[in-house]
């Protein structure tokens, strides 16, 4: 997860943060916005998937939206063309990608970089994205970024112009830099961060490094998972079989997943006898990594009890139950935490919906578990830790303009104090499973290191994940999404 989002306090203040910015910005001479977050544009000739593109693009920068869920209400609800639909999904998840190389670009073009305010630059990262990432023809790229301004601030249009042509005219030196030997152009090349890239290189070593910020600019591969607890694989592979839809068994790091199938056409899932499967509870969308996880969470034997902290919505909670029922036959006594109340109370209806028991499902902070369970304890117990969630960027690829190494840091100490609360509440001879959906040394291996040097972690040991110290995954080609888990026995 991105750390501190989703929290309907955080939504209020970024509503009101819209509100200010829309006050100034309409004294700026910008247009004007609609209660949805979208702009009336003024008259224009840009094509509809452009102007698509511009709203999405506008509205993540303004909401801090995720923009998968914005293209979902602004471009996949649209009447445009299937084509133009595809095309404003390209560019907006492209801008938003590629957003802070974009402004660097921008600003080399300025002479003031305060010359162009929030609006106009909206219009012009997405002829700077087609210009510089998609290598268009500048005829087309720049003629339509002129008019996506006109769109925004008609007085603006004849600096976009200019704007636009320097930027056409400085393409061939882009990225400033050689990427084999230069970080900060590697940065450029694969649009992240520059502290970011050199963090990751730092981290996993330059080669990995590359390969990651490469597939991290991919579209994410979609996993199902069968859920054991309303359906059978065999079912679930002849509906889509039926809908000539093939699904393949996924191995990740080399380990079969059971009940998690890649989905090779994305379309199909909007077919009437696959819908129904979602509708009714038998299929859901997880990635293979967290699949993974979840089936390792439970360990050899059926455990008496099972606490799950930072159990979000619940993805997680249902993929337990339903690893619990393949392999054991019956339910685990599952009891649930998360910190808001918003996310618990849409876990028990996904748990009810998915047909997974639930002994209990709390609100708390489990940095403090304590005020919340006194002195209660269980046979396993796992921590779905908050984190940077560098691992997901293709699902989320505006979260790395997000964060900073501050946030990273912050949640890293949340996650250590999540780690050291919970392990005072696993029983002797009982698991404690960790685990995350990031890439940093600080989040995963460097924080098993750091509990297990802290007093909390002293009583535990180390146990082998499918015979290594820990499930560490990686992306590379159509490979499921990076996560981290580690798992601790408590000794006697
Ligand atoms: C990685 S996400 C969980 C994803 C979830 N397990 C799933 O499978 O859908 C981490 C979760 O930790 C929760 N969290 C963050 N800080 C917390 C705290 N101090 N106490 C309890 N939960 C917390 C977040 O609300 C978030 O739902």
């Amino acid at each position: 997860m991105a750390p501190g989002r989703n929290t309907r306090e955080k939504l209020e203040e970024l509503r009101e943060v819209e509100r200010e910015k829309r006050a100034g910005e309409k004294k700026g001479g910008g247009p004007d916005t609609n209660e949805d977050g979208t702009v009336r544009f003024y008259k224009n000739a840009a094509s509809p998937a452009r102007l698509a593109a511009l709203q999405v693009t506008r509205i993540v920068r303004m909401r801090e939206a995720y923009a998968q869920e914005v293209i979902e209400t602004v471009v996949d609800s649209s009447d445009m063309s299937e084509a133009d639909r595809a095309f404003a999904t390209l560019l907006s998840l492209g801008v938003v990608s590629t957003y802070g190389v974009l402004d660097e670009v921008i600003n080399r073009a300025l002479d003031r970089p305060a010359d162009a305010f929030s609006d106009v630059r909206d219009a012009l990262r997405i002829s700077t994205y087609e210009l510089i990432f998609l290598g268009k023809q500048p005829h087309a790229a720049i003629d339509q970024g002129v008019e996506l301004v006109r769109a925004i601030s008609p007085s603006a249009h004849g600096l976009g112009n200019a704007i636009l042509h320097r930027i056409e005219r400085m393409r061939g030196e882009f990225p400033f830099g050689d990427p084999n030997t230069d970080i900060d152009a590697l940065a450029r090349v694969y649009a992240f961060p520059k502290w970011m890239t050199r963090r990751l290189v730092e981290d996993m070593g330059a080669k990995d490094a590359a390969t990651f910020l490469r597939v991290s600019n991919d579209p994410a591969p979609l996993f199902i998972a069968v859920n054991a607890l309303k359906a059978t694989d065999g079912e679930v592979i002849e509906a889509f079989s039926a809908c000539d839809a093939a699904l393949t068994p996924v191995l990740v790091n080399g380990t079969a997943v059971a009940g998690c199938f890649h989905v090779s056409n994305p379309r199909v899932l909007v077919e009437g006898a696959i819908a129904r499967l979602f509708e009714d509870g038998k299929i859901l969308v997880s990635d293979a990594s967290a699949q993974l996880i979840a089936s390792r969470v439970l360990g050899d034997e059926k455990p008496a009890s099972v606490l799950e902290v930072g159990a979000g919505r619940g993805t997680k909670t249902i993929l337990i139950q339903s690893d619990a029922q393949r392999r054991f036959g019956s339910q685990v006594d599952l009891t649930s935490l998360d910190l808001h109340e918003f996310k618990v109370g849409l876990l028990r209806d996904r748990a009810r919906a998915y047909g997974a028991d639930l002994s209990d499902a709390l609100v708390g902070n489990a940095t403090r578990l304590e005020t919340v369970l006194g002195d209660r304890t269980f046979a396993t117990v796992f921590v779905d830790a908050p984190c940077s969630g560098l691992g997901t960027l293709r699902r989320h690829p505006e979260i790395r303009w997000r964060i900073n190494k501050e946030n990273i840091d912050a949640v890293g100490e949340t996650s250590f104090a999540m780690l050291c609360s919970a392990a005072e509440h696993v029983e002797e001879g009982g698991r404690l499973v960790f685990s995350t959906c990031t890439v940093t040394y600080d989040e995963n291996t460097g924080m098993v290191k750091r509990f297990l040097e802290s007093p909390a972690g002293s009583r535990f040991a180390l146990a082998p994940i499918d015979g290594a110290p820990c499930i560490s995954t990686k992306l590379d080609e159509g490979s499921p999404d990076a996560h981290f888990a580690a798992c601790f026995v408590r000794k006697g």
